[in-house]
């Protein structure tokens, strides 16, 4: 994907998660006045899972500090980039943009998340990184629930320049996938972008939805969908684990994108569910704007999530 505004995704990218890198500074302060023992590994620790990194992220930087540090002293540069280090290596064999690879045409993606994640902007601004890519796109409004969601969505096709399929409140978001498939394979869609209905409340009805918009769509073509992408709003913490937890088997999500990283001081909640869940992380999202979001490189994210000095 091309990033046509020079250093200035590199820089909402740093600028966003300052909040996040700047919480784990609050967590980790007063820390470095001695040689480190058990009580500070403790505290360490303790202060990385605060941070939403999760417990295994703690434990690893926890058990290489003790191996390598043990009744020394370090400094909270020091351990800023120890924390990077590891941030990375958990990332990088998550970090996989969505790559448009499908053949017949079109690749199917459907996007669930539940209502207020950034799932309509997410699938905006993931139309418009194909469409920078040359991609043929077309959108489908699955989410039948609400006319806002339906009449948002169209909003974003007319500004992207994009057709649409969509039906009324209530109608049947089967039938309108199937319409959408049968229209862009006739026009030679590459990427055909499902929206679908976010309700958690009622996983029965949830499950039954998907499971008929999967059996439609496998009459048209045995392997769509082709990609389940489940949107997270970072700003929800550790309740972005247990959407991942519901809707993992539920929907059979095969990726994740995670909005709002800007917004929050919550943005360790990647790397737990990086770590937790192994799923690709297809993008993440810094900010409203339509090219706000992106395929992370893993380095820079590590970077900036544990503001590291180069980052600061
Ligand atoms: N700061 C920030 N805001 C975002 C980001 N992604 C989406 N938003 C905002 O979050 C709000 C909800 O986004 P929508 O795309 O409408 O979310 P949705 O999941 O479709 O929500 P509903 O339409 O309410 O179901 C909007 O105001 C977006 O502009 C992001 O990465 N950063």
């Amino acid at each position: 994907m091309t990033d046509t505004s020079g250093n200035s995704w590199r820089d909402r990218l740093f600028g966003g998660l300052k909040r996040t890198s700047d919480r784990l500074g609050e967590n980790l302060s007063g820390l470095f006045k001695a040689a480190l023992d058990d009580q500070t590994l403790d505290e360490i620790e303790e202060a990385l899972i605060m941070t939403d990194l999760g417990p295994a992220m703690a434990a690893r930087v926890r058990d290489r500090l003790a191996a390598g540090r043990y009744n020394r002293e370090i400094t909270e540069d020091y351990l800023r980039e120890i924390i990077a280090e590891e941030i990375e290596k958990v990332l990088a064999p998550v970090a996989k943009p969505l790559e448009i690879e499908a053949f017949p045409r079109p690749q199917v993606i459907l996007v669930i998340g539940v209502n207020g994640s950034g799932k309509t902007t997410t699938i905006a601004k993931l139309a418009n990184n194909f469409l920078e890519q040359d991609y043929g796109v077309m959108l489908a409004a699955g989410d039948t629930f609400r006319a806002a969601a339906i009449g948002q969505l169209k909003v974003w096709a007319d500004r992207l320049g994009v057709p649409i399929v969509a039906g009324k409140e209530g109608g049947d978001a089967a039938g309108i996938v199937f319409d959408a498939v049968k229209q862009a394979t006739a026009t030679g869609i590459d990427v055909l972008i499902v929206d679908t209905a976010g309700r958690l409340q009622n996983k029965t009805e949830l499950m039954d939805e998907l499971a008929k918009v999967r059996r439609v769509l496998g009459r048209l073509n045995p392997a769509a969908p082709h990609d389940v992408v489940l949107v997270l709003d970072a700003t929800t913490g550790q309740n972005a684990l247990n959407q991942i937890e519901v809707f993992k088997e539920t929907a059979q999500v095969t990726g994740l994108v995670m909005t709002k990283l800007d917004g929050t001081a919550r943005g360790g909640v990647l790397v737990a569910a990086a770590e937790k869940y192994r799923l690709p992380i297809h993008a993440i999202g810094v900010g409203e704007k339509i090219e706000d979001l992106r395929p992370f490189d893993p380095a820079d994210m590590a970077k900036a999530i544990a503001g590291t000095a180069y980052a600061r």
